[in-house]
């Protein structure tokens, strides 16, 4: 198993993550358990701001918070200098509920309901990305109502493919998300919004997927869309103020995943800007970013006990955890790839290959596919690395699982940041 920030094997075999050994966090909080590296976490933002300074450009990160998202993990983002994206009006309530400064959000949807604007309105939400048509003359009134101005950027689909799965990609013109810039629907909407007297217009957004390595995609996508803002200032005088580009860098699951360092993408992409500004005539706009997996997912982790060894001979072999698919749902639903290592017997050889199933109802229920490991017993303690992006946020609780604690270490410390789901939370507000 490739080790990420602090996590080291100690001279016992012991996974240790922040100073704090896997067995003792299993014994106090215990499992599932998911665990998060906090000093990773914060390098990962200083790596964004130390690169975006570097490159000379007006910049914003912030952070997705659909990745994962708590109030311990808010005001980290606020501690580290993080702008927030949020796209539902929980992920809003999260924010605000931490204290996070509302004029440093932005709100995302395809489909805001009315209630999330004026919650967003209430709380004097920074920015808003308008991704439809008829949400231009909706949030406009809205803003009216209020006697403000909506500050917006208009979310465009570039008509690029990104080298990802099919299910996490977002700039192709057969899209939920955005308008198109091709078929002249983005233009309508950048025009409406133009001159709609509650909004002030400060640029474009775009998305072209997740898991993303290189920038082949993003600098196409540029391509295009300075290309339709140089015609678009022509014709109008509009010049964007802003331009998104989303977040989507890949990080490394396995060892087998390239290595494509953050700084590396965003000296590309700036240097893109730059070029692709001069070439177009135009300004340079500021850059913002809002990354999620590549900030948390390589700090998570989750532990799990081991519990039913069942060798099918000829066949396969089953080492079945004390979780599964509401807690890890990524495997069954995209075939993706994680390394596992029994925590507790780190410096053991492996001697067969076993598939890592959970404890669910479904037979699609895995989390890691034949992989080798020391023969586990019993009451073993497995852990699987990089879970930090889209696991605790998308967990559910099927079988009425409740959801796992979560923890954040860091100098030889661990702190309960998300108490673990209790029988009576499963009934909770039930009749
Ligand atoms: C609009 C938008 N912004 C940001 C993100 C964050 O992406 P990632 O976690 O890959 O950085 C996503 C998710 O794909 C997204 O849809
Ligand atoms: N949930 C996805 C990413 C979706 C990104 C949101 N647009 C994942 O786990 O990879």
């Amino acid at each position: 198993m490739h080790l990420n920030g602090t996590a080291r094997v100690t001279p016992q075999g012991v996974l240790d993550i922040g100073g704090v050994s896997a067995p003792e966090l299993a014994g106090r909080f215990g499992t599932p358990l998911y665990v998060y590296d906090e000093g990773l976490i914060r390098e990962q933002c200083r790596r964004f701001h130390r690169t975006l300074a570097a490159s000379g450009l007006d910049y914003q990160v912030s952070y997705a918070s659909k990745a994962f998202t708590c109030l311990a993990l808010v005001r980290l983002m606020a501690a580290e200098h993080m702008g927030l994206d949020v796209v539902s009006g929980g992920e809003l309530y999260t924010a605000l509920s931490a204290g996070f400064d509302p004029a440093r959000i932005h709100l995302h949807g395809n489909n805001k309901t009315v209630a999330e604007l004026r919650q967003a309105l209430d709380a004097g939400v920074g920015c808003y990305v308008v991704d439809s048509l008829d949400e231009v003359a909706r949030l406009n009134a809205l803003a009216g109502e209020y006697g403000t101005w909506a500050r917006c950027l208009l979310r465009v689909t570039p008509g690029v493919s990104a080298h990802t799965h099919d299910f996490i990609q977002t700039g192709a013109a057969d899209s939920k998300f955005g308008l198109n810039l091709a078929n002249g629907q983005a233009e309508t909407a950048l025009r409406a919004m133009l001159d709609a007297p509650h909004l002030d217009v400060l640029g474009v957004h775009f998305h072209i997927g997740s898991q993303i390595f290189g920038t082949d995609g993003t600098r196409a996508a540029l391509d295009r869309i300075l290309n339709w803002l140089a015609g678009l200032r022509e014709q109008t005088g509009f010049t964007a103020r802003v331009l998104n580009i989303g977040g989507g860098f890949g990080i490394r699951y396995t060892a087998a995943d390239q290595s494509y360092p953050i700084e590396d993408a965003l000296t590309e992409i700036a240097g893109a800007l730059r070029a692709g500004t001069q070439t177009h005539g135009l300004p340079l706009p500021q850059l913002w970013l809002e990354p999620g997996r590549s900030v948390v997912g390589e700090a998570g982790w989750t532990l799990y006990e081991v519990g039913t060894v069942k060798e099918i001979p000829g066949v396969r072999n089953y080492v079945s955890v004390d979780g599964g698919m509401s807690d890890h749902i990524r495997t069954a639903l995209y075939g993706a790839n994680y390394e596992v290592a029994l925590a507790n017997r780190m410096n053991d050889a492996p001697q067969a290959e076993y598939t890592v199933a959970g404890k669910l109802c479904e037979s699609g229920d895995v989390i890691a596919r034949d992989k080798p490991l020391p023969h586990p017993q019993r009451g073993d303690l497995l852990a699987v690395s990089c879970t930090g992006a889209y696991h605790f946020s998308m967990s559910s609780r099927y079988n009425q699982m409740p959801r796992p604690a979560v923890v954040f270490v860091g100098g030889g410390e661990a702190r309960e940041v998300v108490r673990r789901e209790s029988w009576a939370d499963l009934v909770r507000g039930q009749e």
